[in-house]
């Protein structure tokens, strides 16, 4: 491997999720507040003459075709009518199906990455608009700041969020967005809020029930964390998680839980890991 770039993919967590109502194409209007983890996939990026677009690094389970970061690059490629290509590798630690959205940042990364890398020039804008066409949660990771998030997820206000330290609980179960969207039990009436008062606003996720019913190893692992703090759950799970004053505090509980239920603590951040790389690098 010879990388020319090397950044990072961190992870996001829904702070809260609405569900407010479902649109004419069967995609759900939410309202949701995303703080991002120092808890990361690193990609590494090197140009190519020949205009190919290579992932060196199989994912179990997902076509090399099909896995977004790929389709990113290729993407990007097309619009952008560069002659460039790329060879890309990754490292991956993000539970994949966890709600912490590791495809949707690995995407944003490579749009970044590349667009560096490519030297198109391309501003947030116009990449967080090609992002969306891959994933509703893309858009929020190409801008990196913990925002306020409406429509699917596309219309977003930054806001300045305290940084606690989360103790994420990875139930080893993969659940499907579409499944929990689809399922007729689903809470979809929530009214909307306004961004000012966001503070007022409780950690609901209106997922939850449908997904604790459907995933019981969801449902114990909430109760599990439940004991020692408010435990909710992010995205359509199946990742669960609880916030701390300090990283002592959450280590403390995550040595108390079952070793074989894999778990992980970070901080939440309002500038992502990825956006604070970048700053270094210009
Ligand atoms: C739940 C969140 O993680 C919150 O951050 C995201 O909204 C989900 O984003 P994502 O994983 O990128 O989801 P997508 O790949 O866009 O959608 C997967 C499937 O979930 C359903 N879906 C997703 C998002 C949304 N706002 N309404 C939906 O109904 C759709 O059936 C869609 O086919
Ligand atoms: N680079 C990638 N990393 C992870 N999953 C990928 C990738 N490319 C494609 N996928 C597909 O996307 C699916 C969802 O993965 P992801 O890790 O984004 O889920 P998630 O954490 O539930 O995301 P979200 O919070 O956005 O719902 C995977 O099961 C896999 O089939």
């Amino acid at each position: 491997m010879q990388a020319r770039l090397t950044l990072p993919a961190p992870a996001k967590l829904n702070l809260f999720l609405h569900v407010l109502g479902r649109r004419a194409d069967g995609y759900h209007e939410l309202q949701t507040l995303f703080q991002f983890l120092d808890h990361a996939d690193e990609l590494h990026f090197a140009p190519r003459e020949d205009g190919q677009v290579r992932l060196h690094t199989d994912i179990p389970g997902v076509p090399h075709d099909s896995n977004l970061i790929v389709r990113a690059a290729r993407q990007l490629q097309e619009q952008s009518g560069t002659r460039l290509g790329a060879d890309i590798w990754l490292d991956k630690r993000l539970p994949m199906g966890g709600g912490i959205g590791g495809g949707s940042s690995d995407a944003a990364t490579t749009l970044v990455g590349l667009n560096h890398l490519w030297q198109l020039g391309w501003d947030e804008d116009r990449l967080a608009a090609l992002g969306l066409g891959l994933g509703a949660d893309v858009p929020v990771f190409v801008r990196g700041r913990a925002a306020f998030a409406e429509g699917v997820g596309e219309r977003l206000t930054p806001v300045e969020l305290e940084e606690p330290w989360f103790l994420v609980v990875v139930p080893q179960v993969f659940v499907s967005t579409a499944e929990v969207f689809s399922d007729p039990e689903l809470t979809r009436d929530t009214p909307p809020i306004k961004v000012r008062s966001l503070l007022g606003v409780d950690g609901r996720n209106d997922c939850q029930t449908v997904v604790e019913k459907r995933y019981p190893a969801v449902r114990n692992a909430l109760m599990l964390l439940n004991k020692f703090t408010s435990a909710r759950l992010t995205g359509t799970g199946a990742c669960v998680f609880g916030s701390f004053p300090n990283q002592g505090d959450a280590d403390k509980v995550r040595r108390q839980l079952p070793a074989t239920l894999p778990s992980f603590v970070a901080r939440g951040r309002n500038t992502s890991l990825l956006h604070r790389k970048l700053q270094e690098l210009t």
